[in-house]
């Protein structure tokens, strides 16, 4: 009997495979005017846009009547200026040549993958168009961020491509490439490029980018002393000084392991640090379903809980956005607990006294 998803799980595996293959390419050949400033002042690349473009392809052909929420459009490449050419050429010159190149193993040519498939310019905009489903909590809907992180992927730093099937508001799968994360944390110096891929109720587990090795990841029990927070590099995009608060009251002397990008679950997942908080740092900001949806099931699916600050779970139906959550704080099941309640604690010292 096969096992629930294995078709999903493969076809996954393959589109990220493929998208880091394209990402790392472009971080080599990255020049000044193929990043955009999008509406909310945040970057996008070329490797964004083309990344997606793979990903949407290969399950636009796996799974014809499957939905996706994507986080980038081709709004901005669709237009006749010279800026809009420039950067849509590019983009589909290096998508065209990702999606044509051999088959690896476990891949299929039905995937609209190998060399005998050609992808014009229209039939890659429209795939990475097919990311603009507005969500919601019934069917099937793939959720993709093509670069998590791309503030770190520009830095040379951590960034992920992530991948989740959602079923009925309920992530069933998920995979995160991480192409410059260190297979493993104890040799920073060693090789580099992990893929973390989640099942429900199936587990979790590490393998390279290429496959290898694949081993079953699982959070340590923790003793107090070996705690430690992980958090975005990004000031912007989660308080600091909200989780400076929170590591006092947890008596966590060790420094906060700051890196971008959903790398923050999988490092949780095999025991590298023991905490993850994200607090808003800008009132009002809502947090992205793509964003969260693969990590938070690998993270529960090595032994971890993820809530938001109120202890409720993360809402995948509501839309695009995690519309009635505050916050995420993820954990160890044993340290969960204990860490939401200091994060209460700290919210209630930081409300004004009556
Ligand atoms: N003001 C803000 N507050 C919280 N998150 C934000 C934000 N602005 C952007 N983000 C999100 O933060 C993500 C990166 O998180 P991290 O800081 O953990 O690396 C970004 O993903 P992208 O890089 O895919 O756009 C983006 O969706
Ligand atoms: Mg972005
Ligand atoms: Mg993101
Ligand atoms: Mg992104």
């Amino acid at each position: 009997m096969s096992l629930l998803f294995a078709t999903e799980r493969q076809v996954a595996i393959t589109a990220v495979r493929r998208a880091c293959g394209l990402t790392s390419t472009v971080f080599k050949k990255l020049i000044r005017n193929e990043t955009l400033t999008k509406g909310d002042k945040s970057p996008v690349t070329v490797g964004d846009f083309s990344a997606q473009a793979v990903v949407n392809t290969i399950l636009a052909r796996a799974f014809p009547d499957d939905r996706i929420v994507g986080e980038e459009d081709a709004k901005d490449l669709r237009g006749d200026s010279l800026e809009a050419t420039a950067l849509r050429n590019r983009i589909v010159d290096l998508a065209v040549e990702n999606l044509a190149g051999e088959l690896d193993l476990g891949e299929m040519e039905e995937w609209g993958l190998g060399p005998k498939h050609t992808h014009t310019p229209e039939q890659l905009l429209d795939a990475i168009d097919r990311g603009t489903y507005s969500g919601g909590s019934t069917g099937r809907m793939w959720a993709l961020d093509p670069i998590d992180g791309t503030k770190g992927f520009l830095r040379g730093e951590q960034y992920a491509v992530c991948l989740a099937l959602i079923v009925d508001a309920k992530v069933q799968l998920g995979v995160i490439g991480c192409p410059n994360l260190s297979q493993d944390a104890s040799k920073p110096d060693g090789p580099k490029g992990c893929m973390f891929v989640a099942v429900r109720e199936q587990g979790a587990e590490q393998m390279s980018l290429s496959g290898a090795n694949p081993a079953p990841v699982k959070i340590p029990t923790f003793s107090n002393g070996e705690l430690n927070m992980l958090e975005s590099v990004e000031a912007a995009h989660s308080s600091h000084s909200f989780n400076d608060r929170v590591s006092q009251l947890l008596n966590i002397t060790r420094s906060p392991t700051r890196m971008d990008s959903q790398a923050k679950y999988c490092a949780l997942s095999r025991g590298d640090g023991g905490i993850y908080l994200r607090l808003p740092a800008t009132s009002g900001y809502i947090e992205k379903i793509w964003d969260h949806a693969p990590g938070s099931l690998l993270v529960e699916e090595a032994g971890g809980v993820v809530t938001d600050v109120h202890g409720l779970p993360l809402n995948f139906g509501l839309g695009r956005e995690l519309g009635e959550n505050h916050g995420v704080v993820a954990a160890g099941e044993n340290v969960h607990g204990k860490v939401l309640a200091a994060v209460n604690q700290a919210l209630g010292d930081g409300k004004p006294k009556v």
